[in-house]
């Protein structure tokens, strides 16, 4: 079969290591949590070969790359509708998928966060999440309150899933190879569903807060709180970074209650 041609602006490095890709794949952890699970990206299919051999999973393709699709197609002709030519950040879970499925992929590094946040927007029914990212954007997915890698992104998977960094990828198991470093990293969704506060003001506080980080909160969020009812709040004093997730939780509901 003639190899898919990598293309730099669909972030096509192909993993060449069978071993990690295994390692990978193993790393789901399903349980009877669910049994569908959508590949993001697969080119070639080094992934989807272990997931495919799973008999306890129904497993999705989606690739946005034609020559890619083509390849798979022939590769794996029995997974007819199971194997999708479309953008994964355009794709409507709710019609293709059961309310509880995983997703697992080597995924361009180029969106990167789109797709995180394409995974957050789906949280209700994504329940694990199996990924290879640069490992810059691994570590600030995993990072902790206080180190200069959380943000945003940090404080949103956390506050919905449990964040595991799993192990680091070299650069030459890939062909072409990367630039950078990479790193699997899997999400767990949290057992309760809700996190115990108005969640679109806890969007709207993360966001302003670290979107100008360097201030502190009471200045960061001065669009969003009530300043005189809200003079002896000690939180207000930080800044963004010093947050964990349950601190945000309490500071959204001490903003709600003094509004
Ligand atoms: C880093 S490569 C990984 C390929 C393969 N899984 C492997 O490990 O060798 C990323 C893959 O994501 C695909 N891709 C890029 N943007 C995409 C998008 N928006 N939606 C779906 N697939 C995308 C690329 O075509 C490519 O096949």
């Amino acid at each position: 079969m003639t190899l898919v041609r990598a293309k730099k602006h669909l972030g096509q490095h192909f993993l060449t290591d069978k071993n990690i890709a295994q390692k990978t794949v193993e790393s789901l952890q399903a349980g009877a949590k669910y049994r569908q699970v959508l590949e993001v990206g697969p080119g070639m299919g080094i992934l989807s070969d272990f997931l495919l051999q799973k008999p306890e999973y129904e497993a999705f393709l989606i690739d946005i790359d034609t020559e890619s699709y083509t390849f798979l197609q022939k590769k794996y002709p029995a997974l007819g509708s199971r194997l999708i030519n479309a953008d994964f950040l355009e794709l409507d879970f709710a019609s293709l998928f059961e309310p509880k499925m995983a997703v697992i992929g080597n995924f361009p590094y180029n969106i990167s966060s789109q797709i995180l946040f394409k995974i957050l927007d789906n949280r209700e029914r994504v329940v694990e999440v199996v990924g290879m990212f640069q490992k810059e954007v691994a570590e600030r997915c995993a990072s902790k309150p206080g180190s200069k890698e959380y943000g945003i992104l940090s404080v949103f998977l956390q506050a919905y899933y449990k964040v595991e960094y799993l192990f680091t990828v070299k650069a030459g198991v890939f062909n072409p190879p990367p630039k950078v470093l990479s790193a699997v990293i899997r999400l767990t969704r949290n057992e309760t569903e809700t996190l115990g506060c108005d969640e679109k003001l806890f969007w709207q506080v993360v966001k302003a807060g670290f979107n100008q980080r360097r201030k502190t909160l009471r200045n960061a969020l001065s669009s969003l709180i009530n300043k005189e009812k809200m003079t002896e709040n000690k939180t207000l004093d930080l800044r963004a970074e010093r947050l964990s997730v349950a601190d945000f939780v309490a500071l959204t509901n001490e903003i709600t209650l003094s509004r």
